[in-house]
């Protein structure tokens, strides 16, 4: 049996080319891909992290940025209980795109999830989004906010282990029934259960 505590959904989306696959590969590999191609549809992802000694099961959907996926990512959105929501400070219309991201966040994820804005590649000399302007923009609409760089794996870790800790708090606050409850009641209800109990309410 998995060992585990809790188990949560998170989707990561913004445009093409932002980094949300590098910030994956090093949150669960530790690594920066050389050369990584467009990520087609929807890629997966699980890593355990353990916070306040319970296990937090991360399952991470890496969603492609490119326009013509964005039925199949759609569908994602309605089960996470956090979403990425990341852009280039080195390109300012990755920036720009912010509007049209909140609104399809709007459209087709729960209203209860919780949203962090991430400006990534903080390596980058070619800075073309000051933090403030980020920060401004995560404050007026609600969401955490953190810059990162995948790589050079800055903030990756503490932005996946921020999230985590929210959601447990957030389930601990509702006295959600945990995962070895549920489990020994009847293993095959287990996703459902925590779905319903986590995201419905
Ligand atoms: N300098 C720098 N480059 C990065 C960083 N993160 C990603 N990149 C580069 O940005 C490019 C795109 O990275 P991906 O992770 O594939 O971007 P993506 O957002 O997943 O793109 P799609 O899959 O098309 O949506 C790659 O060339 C990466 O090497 C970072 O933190 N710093």
């Amino acid at each position: 049996m998995e060992d585990y505590k809790f188990l949560f959904k998170v989707v990561l989306v913004g445009n093409a080319g932002v980094g949300k696959t590098c910030l994956v590969r090093r949150f669960t590999q530790g690594l920066f891909p050389p050369g990584q191609g467009a990520t087609i549809g929807v890629d997966f992802m699980i890593k355990t992290v353990e916070i306040e000694n319970e296990k937090v099961k991360l399952q991470i959907w890496d969603t492609a940025g490119q326009e013509r996926f964005r039925s199949i990512t759609h569908s994602y959105y309605r089960s996470a209980h956090a979403l990425i929501l990341v852009y280039d400070i080195s390109c300012q219309p990755t920036f720009d795109c912010l509007p049209d991201w909140l609104k399809e966040i709007e459209e087709y994820a729960s209203s209860k999830v919780l949203r962090v804005l991430v400006g990534n590649k903080i390596d980058r000399d070619d800075r073309e989004i000051p933090t403030h302007v980020g920060e401004d923009f995560a404050q007026r609409h609600n969401m955490y906010y953190l810059e990162t760089s995948a790589k050079e794996s800055d903030n990756v870790e503490n932005l996946f282990v921020k999230i985590a800790t929210e959601l447990m708090e957030q389930a601990k606050s509702k006295e959600l029934p945990r995962y070895d409850e549920i489990n020994s009641q009847n293993i095959n209800r287990r996703t459902t259960s925590i779905d319903v109990t986590c995201c419905g309410n």
